[in-house]
């Protein structure tokens, strides 16, 4: 698929000065020094604002007061009932936190960038497989991951690929999908518990090749993604988690790693897990790969820690 022509680019560079610009004039000038490497701007009421970068943190000077919070917050559009909103144009993440009385204690902004070639190390062992769990603990790298994922995944399969998720992060926040995802289709969810249906309307509806959820774990996903795969639908999902034995021991998760039940004191797998391949993200560009999944799930019903490939920027990289 190459019809895409027509459809605006953005840089991150453009992304990152379309962000920086909601902010007073002195903070946009911190932000700058810092573009390359910043993460996240948390803004909190009576203390100084925050820049978080990998391995560190810089503290602005003066406290944030209630007026340039609420001139950054209200210069942010459609915040949902998660607290949440995006950017237009942009894959950044906008988050309230509740204060009291319905007020605004403060915003965290994830900066977002579509990084090409996330995925690259990846792709020999996910292409051409039909189930995809991508696992990982907040902020280690899934969604960037995850962006690179539907770009392959869109230029083989274009409008045959559906991505269901609430995070503007993924496929950008405006009424238009970010160009770095096109011609990739996008179901936006609005309320995490409509997800499992909006999934299955994804199938159902829009004859797809490929679902990708971004985020799954609330009840009923997992059914609903095993009801999926059952389909013939191919999957890409992310999960909270650091290591496929976290999901494994997560009973949300057990409709898709093998209808797993328990008898007294032991567990059992019932059927074939429904992913074929699990991907651990430990970090950016670390991956941790489990190709036998079900015999995986076996291993930690048993009481072990299976043994994946590692994949990427490993220090002294050598097969585990
Ligand atoms: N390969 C990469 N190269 C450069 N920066 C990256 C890469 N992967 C992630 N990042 C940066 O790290 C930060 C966190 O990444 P990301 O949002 O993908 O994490 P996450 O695991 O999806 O987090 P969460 O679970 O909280 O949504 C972002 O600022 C992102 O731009």
């Amino acid at each position: 698929m190459s019809n895409c022509a027509e459809i605006e680019r953005t840089t991150p560079h453009d992304e990152f000065e379309f962000l920086r610009h909601k902010l007073p004039g002195w903070r946009q000038d911190h932000c700058r020094t810092y573009e390359q490497e910043l993460e996240e701007i948390k803004l909190d009421l009576g203390v100084p604002a925050v820049l978080t970068m990998r391995g560190k943190e810089v503290v602005l000077p003066n406290l944030m007061n209630f007026n340039s919070l609420t001139t950054i917050t209200t210069s942010f559009d459609g915040f949902r009932d998660d607290n949440r909103t995006g950017l237009d144009r942009t894959l950044h993440r906008i988050s309230k936190l509740p204060g009291a009385n319905d007020t605004t204690g403060g915003i965290t902004i994830r900066l977002a960038r579509h990084v090409l070639g996330a995925a690259d190390d990846l792709l020999p062992f996910i292409l051409h497989k039909k189930a995809i769990p991508l696992i990982g603990l907040p902020g280690v790298g899934k969604t960037t991951l995850l962006q690179e994922v539907i770009r392959h995944l869109a230029e083989r399969y274009g409008t045959k690929v559906v991505v269901v998720g609430t995070s503007s992060e993924v496929t950008g926040a405006g009424a238009i999908g970010h160009w770095a995802t096109m011609p990739a289709r996008r179901i936006l969810v609005s309320d995490k518990k409509a997800q499992p249906e909006l999934i299955r309307q994804a199938y159902a509806n829009h004859s797809p090749m490929f679902i990708v959820v971004d985020e799954i774990g609330h009840h009923g996903d997992a059914d609903a993604v095993a009801s999926t795969v059952d389909r013939g639908v191919g999957m890409v999902a992310t999960c909270h988690g650091e290591t496929l034995a976290n999901v494994v021991n997560t009973p949300t998760f057990w409709p898709v790693v093998g209808a797993i039940r328990e008898h007294g004191l032991t567990r059992q797998r019932m059927t074939e897990a429904s992913f074929d391949v699990a991907v651990e993200v430990r970090g950016v560009g670390r991956f941790v790969v489990h190709d036998r999944v079900s015999q995986a799930v076996d291993e930690v019903l048993a009481g072990r820690e299976p043994r994946g490939v590692r994949v990427g920027r490993w220090p002294n990289l050598r097969t585990g």
